[in-house]
């Protein structure tokens, strides 16, 4: 789903300096309301650092960041009011259950939301007498999206929050995610993970070295990924290698032991069948397959993912 609306969240020009050196270098981008906006980049690209200067726990060098029109700095106890922010493990008391943990950060807001079908939803009510220390990551993972939902925001922002999952968690984290932007909060979603961002994000902004290298839907990035759909075959006989090379749109042509494999583009595909067809040439197990988001992350942030 792709939003039309007013931006929820403007970031123009951010920049974060760390003795002398820019980890966030002229950051741009906005979020419409009921969007899923994922930002992905290598490690320390500067993607917690910009997340954290949205809910203003860190002050800009440079630029300027609106939330609902707030400034997150200047404006903090309104933009707390309306931005729910994921909490770090360390922050919640150890010894507290998760019923003690649900009162008391509602407590803390001025129109929450009845924390009992929150935790219904989030499958917590059968633990709320647990202690947090006693919850598995699953269950904590879950808590901390109950806390950050708690306050009733308009956008929440979730940084790394399926990091440590097993895959069955993730993928009910997703559902999760899922459903809370279908109760209309918007979603700010830090993530490391490909098939996280392409299943769940309207639209990514992918960071490399402080800065935005591209800005699109999951679908977008991954056109721009320089082969965007892989074409392998074995030829029944040899091919003419220039006339292989000549192909259109054709951005590398690789053998292997008997298979030959090209990237390119459809426009690729539907002429290589015109020319197996003018050489008699059968292509036998032919795959054609389109390229994913890891291979337009590499291509965009130059394999840089550590
Ligand atoms: N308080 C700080 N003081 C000095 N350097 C910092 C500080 N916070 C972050 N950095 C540096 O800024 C860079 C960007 O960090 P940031 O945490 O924003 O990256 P990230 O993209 O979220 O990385 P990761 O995926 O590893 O969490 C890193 O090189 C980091 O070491």
């Amino acid at each position: 789903m792709t939003t039309t609306t007013a931006p929820l969240i403007e970031v123009t020009g951010l920049r974060k300096t760390y003795a002398g050196r820019a980890v966030v270098d002229g950051v741009s981008f906005t979020v419409g309301e009921g969007e899923i906006f994922g930002i992905l980049g290598p490690n320390g690209a500067g993607k917690t650092t910009t997340v954290e200067c949205v809910e203003g726990l860190r002050a800009a060098d440079e630029g300027r960041i609106r939330v609902a029109g707030l400034d997150p700095v200047r404006d903090h106890a309104q933009v707390t009011g309306i931005l729910g922010a994921q909490l770090q493990e360390s922050e919640i008391q150890p010894k507290l259950t998760v019923k003690e943990a649900l009162e008391l950060y509602s407590a803390f807001y001025p129109a929450p939301l009845d924390w009992r079908p929150l935790a219904d939803r989030l499958r917590l009510t059968d633990k709320l007498g647990t202690r947090f220390a006693k919850l598995s990551g699953g269950q904590k993972q879950r808590l901390f999206i109950a806390l950050a939902l708690v306050g009733n925001p308009r956008v929440v922002v979730l940084d790394e929050l399926t990091t440590g999952l097993d895959p069955r968690s993730r993928r009910d984290t997703w559902e999760l995610i899922e459903e809370v932007r279908d109760t209309g909060v918007t979603v700010l979603l830090v993530t490391h993970f490909m098939e996280e961002a392409q299943r769940l994000c309207d639209r990514i902004a992918v960071i490399d070295q402080g800065r935005v290298a591209a800005l699109d839907t999951p679908a977008g990035l991954i056109s721009r990924a320089a082969g965007s759909t892989v074409i392998s075959f074995t030829p029944s006989a040899p091919l003419d290698e220039r006339a292989l090379a000549g192909l259109p749109a054709v951005t590398s042509v690789d053998h292997k032991d008997g298979r030959t494999t090209l990237t390119g583009t459809d426009d690729t595909v539907t002429a290589l069948l015109t020319l197996l067809a003018r050489q008699h040439v059968t292509a036998h197990q032919l795959r054609v397959s389109d390229a994913t988001l890891d291979d337009a992350f590499l291509d965009l942030t130059g394999a840089g993912q550590s």
